[in-house]
């Protein structure tokens, strides 16, 4: 079994039980274009998700910051430098087959260069921020995305049966700011 990632922060908002279980970090990132009120999602082509619609991401790399990370990825799925994002949440999900917990850091990028452009791994798109396409993205993206659309920072927990559909408890809290997790993580 994998160690706790050194640079998991889920033991600041997880009771004792959840927080000795391994972490594997991973990003998502949300390309916004707030005066058109649009983001940019990924139809994931392969892999954890094929068949989604998503933001970008993926594990974080040993030798990388996890904002580093969400940049890297986003480049890596879309073809997008970001230049200016913000750490808006951090999920944590909980499948009942998997003794791994995901550690997810949700990004926004509010701006970057280039053109969206398919990849093996993204049909990226772009969709209206008040009319997501729910029904093809995670069952928990519709809990927490409005508070995101709207500029909130927030934690959520999520737990899933293994048919990866099916949430059967969860809890979810705005906060004021994900400091905790930028100061675990020293990032200046
Ligand atoms: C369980 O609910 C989830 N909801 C949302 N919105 N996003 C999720 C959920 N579970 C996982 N994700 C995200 C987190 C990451 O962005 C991806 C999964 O990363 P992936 O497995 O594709 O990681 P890569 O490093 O890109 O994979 P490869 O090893 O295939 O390159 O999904």
């Amino acid at each position: 079994m994998a160690d706790i990632d050194a640079r998991s922060v889920a033991r600041f908002v997880e009771d004792t039980a959840h927080a000795a279980m391994p972490h594997r970090l991973y990003t998502l990132i949300f390309p916004m274009d707030r005066p058109n009120g649009k983001v940019l999602l990924g139809m994931k082509k392969r892999g954890f998700g094929q068949g989604k619609l998503n933001g970008f991401g993926g594990k974080v790399e040993p030798s990388e910051s996890v904002e580093q990370g969400a940049i890297r990825e986003l480049a890596e799925e879309s073809g997008l430098r970001a230049t200016r994002v913000e750490n808006c949440g951090l999920l944590l999900f909980y499948f009942e087959d998997n003794p791994v917990a995901m550690e997810v850091h949700v990004f926004m990028a509010h701006e970057y260069s280039g053109k969206p452009a398919e990849t093996e791994e993204m049909r990226p798109e772009w969709f209206d921020i008040d009319n997501m396409p729910f029904s093809q993205m995670w069952a928990d993206d519709k809990c927490w995305w409005p508070l995101a659309r709207n500029g909130r920072s927030f934690v959520g927990r999520f737990w899933f049966k293994a048919d990866q559909v099916t949430i059967t408890r969860q809890a979810l809290t705005p906060v004021d700011s994900l400091d905790f997790a930028r100061n675990a993580r020293n990032i200046s």
